[in-house]
């Protein structure tokens, strides 16, 4: 068996919050055989504890990977966003620790947009208050506020992955969609741009925010754009719970404004199932309350298993970064009976000449040579005779603004 730069029993993997077993199997096909599983987030103090020696780790949307947990993370190599959203982790600390950060873009969207159009139909037949009623012993046969999704104007904010789907499944229905997004996107069907927010509230019986977590989007739903909304339209939020001002929503819920509301995504979650669910709208029986599953069903959680996986797998046997979100991106062949360096350096100037010194001065040859950069990082790969590679690894670890540096065989 060749030899192995690092043994793959050696790199260690955790992977937390109840990642799909599809993860596991496929880092076991892949090789890797020393994983640890946790079915929950960690506290901040037993996260550093766990990660301390781990070179991956796999995390949801729960776990909080901050500066201070990779400065406490020296192995770290990659981290495996099992989800979309990246928010969770502090995507420059990684990247000035030259770790990398990975997700699946596209593996839950079509759940997501199921479970939005489900609602969508729920609320406005009042049903959350109908079966709120039935299950305290009441009866609320009624027609009086309730409505066909048919013809009602769909108001989608953020035309992304999800926002795309879900005009597409609500055209289908009949429903008129208008979208709102900070980007000129080409409507599918017979959707249509609309270029104000407020005017987007103005018109729509439904509105579904489909924005990531960014400044920009922190609170955009407060007290006065809930206010523009239509009397007796429904809110829906499954992208992130920090995208609404939940009083304001439980405020416009209770004076009835608003009819009802979907709500999956929460300021503050808890970190498992064991711990409890606080907010406002939790006696408010015109709102569906979901424990952020917009994404888990057993179709897209295997995806997402299987997608993150390979891509960790595939950066540690070859050093490729293809979609990787906060690093530059290259993808590599594989590397035969060469050794391959991968140097990681801050994006300063005289980082490439002394990568060349390095093997001028000592007369190596590269077989081949590859370079990314960003903003702020460059990500060199260097091909070499399996004899020159400890020198050259030594002399590249040395050269100033290096984050980094490993070398695969
Ligand atoms: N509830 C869940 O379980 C679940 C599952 C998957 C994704 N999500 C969340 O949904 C979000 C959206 O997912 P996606 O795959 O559609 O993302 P995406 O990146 O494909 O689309 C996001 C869209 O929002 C637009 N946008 C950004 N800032 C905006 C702003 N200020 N105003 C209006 N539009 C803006 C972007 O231009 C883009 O078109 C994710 O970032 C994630 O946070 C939640
Ligand atoms: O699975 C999760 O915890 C998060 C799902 C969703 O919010 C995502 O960002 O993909």
């Amino acid at each position: 068996m060749a030899k192995m730069s690092l043994d793959k029993d050696k790199i260690k993997i955790v992977l937390l919050e109840g990642i799909h077993s599809s993860a596991v199997a496929t880092l076991n096909e892949a090789g890797y055989h020393n994983i640890d599983t946790y079915k929950t987030a960690l506290p901040e103090e037993k996260l550093i504890e766990v990660i301390k020696d781990a070179h991956f780790i796999g995390i949801r949307s729960r776990t909080q990977l901050t500066r201070r947990i990779f400065e406490h993370a020296e192995k770290l190599t990659a981290v495996g966003c099992f989800c979309i959203g990246t928010n969770q982790v502090d995507l420059g600390a990684a990247q000035e620790h030259g770790v990398a950060v990975f997700n699946a873009p596209y593996s839950n969207t079509r759940s997501v947009a199921e479970l939005v159009l489900a609602e969508a139909i729920l609320l406005l037949r009042g049903i959350p208050e109908k079966n709120a009623v039935c299950h305290r012993g009441g009866w609320m046969k009624t027609a009086v506020g309730s409505y066909e999704v048919r013809g009602k104007t769909l108001g989608i904010i953020g035309y992304g992955a999800i926002g795309t789907q879900l005009s597409v499944l609500a055209e289908s229905l009949g429903m008129k969609v208008r979208f709102y997004d900070v980007v000129t996107k080409l409507p599918l069907g017979n959707a249509q741009q609309i270029r104000n927010l407020n005017d987007l509230l103005g018109m729509a019986d439904i509105v579904s925010l489909h924005v990531p977590e960014l400044p920009s989007t922190k609170m955009m739903m407060g007290a006065d754009q809930l206010a523009q909304m239509k009397p007796g339209a429904v809110l829906i939020n499954a992208s992130r719970g920090t995208v609404v001002d939940i009083e304001a929503l439980a405020a416009s819920l209770e004076s009835k404004h608003l009819s009802g509301a979907a709500i999956d995504v929460f300021p503050v979650e808890p970190r498992g199932n064991d711990d409890e669910f606080l907010s406002p709208l939790r006696n408010i029986d015109t709102a569906i309350l979901t424990p952020h599953i917009g994404g888990s069903t057993q179709e897209a959680q295997e995806n997402i298993g299987l997608e993150v996986a390979e891509k960790l797998a595939k950066y540690s046997d070859n050093g490729t970064t293809i979609s990787s979100v906060n690093f530059p991106e290259v993808a590599l062949p594989q590397h035969g009976e060469a050794h391959r360096l991968l140097h990681i350096h801050k994006n300063i100037p005289g980082v490439l000449t002394a990568i060349n010194r390095v093997f001028s001065d000592n007369n190596l040859n590269i077989c081949s040579q590859y370079l990314q950069t960003n903003e702020k990082v460059g990500y060199v790969v260097l091909d070499v005779d399996s004899g020159d590679s400890d020198l050259a690894l030594e002399q590249l670890k040395q050269i100033e603004g290096t984050i980094r540096a490993r070398v695969l065989f």
